[in-house]
């Protein structure tokens, strides 16, 4: 690949870093993450490629959920078990009643790094820097804690490694045992309006299992039904890490980022010229990228030529992020584009990021039924240009949060402060995932 390495990124502009004070730190704490095993296994990143690039041939959907930001107080195994089990349900629920093969990627494990939209926060006349996530600064509102700290990096690499491992041992260890899953009685079920459908459907599940069972198919002779795989991914903004743990894989001789199976580049980074779509051409694990209303169709070609040269299919997923209102208006010509070049991409919708506002109680929240309204626009833009529709992705926790209003309990913009613990964005909380999840799947099988 010409003129690229893990550290050409440093010669282009970038947005959205912090200013470390101690330069010689930043260095010092580079090199000895440098030398740390890497998070995860590049072949583990091309068999994530591979189930992309069935995605992308329309064979299959890509769920992709967690925290906006993962935070360094808030590691503990109930946490990361409940964000766990809910992708899982809803996993569950997408191949069960969409009928599809469902690829699971966890913005888990490293999403620790975020972008703001001001470099200044203020209160009470007291301006201080902006939270960048834990990796960079503390959300606490003092000038020590939002001074970025280098030994954070090493922190949150330590974070990742345990959380990896719990979420493998979760994945692998019996918990995701499709047996398990009537068992798994989340308690969030017991009020939930869509409690029988779930119900139903777990029923349906053990039926087959039961059938499959008369047959000689069971969970000591079947992996696919003791076991489930699960993949991680974060917003690759900090490139000081990534480039810390990008190595050569001894298989195939080519560089991978392995801080993640997956990365992608946010909306607010995604310059032809700056440093991070300068990275990421060079590594070779299965990328994202967001899209915005702002995104042209000539410019998104060029997007794609940087970073997917190749036109592998399983290669780059562009992650949509338009706004209820403006998803109608603005997705459709880039299908039509990307279509009629013959580009390979997974479509991939994130409703999250274009529908946040304040609420009068100062909370910033999205609506569940804007969220809806922009997954279903999504999905009827793919229907009309002949183009599929392949993922969604969503900032959700299997905690009981209340951060976005609205779904089946009528979560109101008073009833915000009750439990609201995002240190960034607001997230959909277990309920509001499992009904969008039966929505989705409704979706898929039409
Ligand atoms: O998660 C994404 C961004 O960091 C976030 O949407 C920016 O939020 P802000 O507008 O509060 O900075
Ligand atoms: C920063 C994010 O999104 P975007 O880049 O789309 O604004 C995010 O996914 O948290
Ligand atoms: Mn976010």
């Amino acid at each position: 690949m010409n003129d690229w390495s893990a550290s050409s990124w440093r010669s282009k502009p970038i947005l959205q870093q912090p200013t470390y004070e101690d330069q010689a730190h930043l260095n010092q704490v580079e090199k000895t993450l440098a030398t740390y095993p890497p998070l995860v296994f590049a072949a583990e990143a091309r068999e994530l490629r591979k189930q992309l690039g069935d995605v992308a041939m329309g064979k299959g959907f890509l769920l992709q959920g967690g925290d906006c930001a993962e935070s360094f107080d808030e590691f503990n195994a109930p946490k990361i078990r409940d964000t766990f089990k809910v992708l899982l349900q809803m996993a569950i629920v997408l191949t069960f009643a969409g009928r599809c093969p469902v690829t699971k990627v966890a913005r888990m494990a490293g999403q620790y790094a975020k972008p703001r939209s001001a470099d200044l926060e203020t209160i009470n006349g007291v301006s201080l820097p902006s939270y960048r996530g834990d990796i960079i600064n503390s959300f606490e509102f003092t000038e020590a804690a939002r001074r970025p700290d280098p030994n954070r990096l090493l922190e949150a690499y330590h974070q990742s490694a345990a959380t990896l491992n719990l979420l493998r041992a979760f994945a692998q260890g019996g918990l995701a045992d499709l047996h398990q899953v009537n068992r798994w009685n989340m308690t969030f079920l017991e009020n939930n309006p869509l409690k029988d459908r779930y119900q139903d459907l777990a029923y349906r599940i053990q039926d087959t299992l039961s059938f499959m069972d008369v047959i000689g198919l069971n969970s000591e002779n079947t992996p696919t039904l003791h076991e489930t795989s699960l993949f991680t991914s974060h917003e690759a903004l900090l490139l000081n890490y990534e480039q810390a743990l990008t190595r050569i894989d001894t298989l195939t001789g080519k560089p991978y980022d392995c801080s993640a199976h997956m990365l992608w580049i946010g909306e607010r980074t995604r310059q032809l010229d700056h440093a991070h779509i300068e990275f990421f051409r060079g590594i070779h694990n299965p990328i994202g990228v967001k899209v915005g209303p702002s995104m042209q169709p000539d410019e998104l070609i060029k997007v794609i030529d940087a970073l997917n040269p190749e036109n592998d299919p399983g290669r780059l997923t562009l992650i949509t992020r338009m706004g209820a209102d403006k998803l109608a208006d603005n997705l459709p010509p880039l299908l039509r584009r990307v279509k009629e070049e013959g580009r390979n991409v997974v479509w991939s919708s994130d409703p999250m990021h274009g529908n946040t506002f304040k609420a009068s109680s100062g909370y910033k929240t999205r609506n569940f039924d804007a969220i809806l309204k922009e997954i279903k626009q999504f999905f009827a833009a793919h229907q009309a240009e002949g183009t599929h529709a392949g993922g969604i992705h969503l900032e959700m926790t299997g905690q009981h949060v209340t951060e976005c209003t609205g779904g089946a309990y009528k979560i109101s913009d008073d009833d915000l402060a009750e439990a609201y613990k995002t240190q960034c964005d607001p997230r959909l909380n277990a309920d509001q995932v499992l009904e969008m999840a039966f929505l989705i799947a409704d979706h898929i099988r039409n």
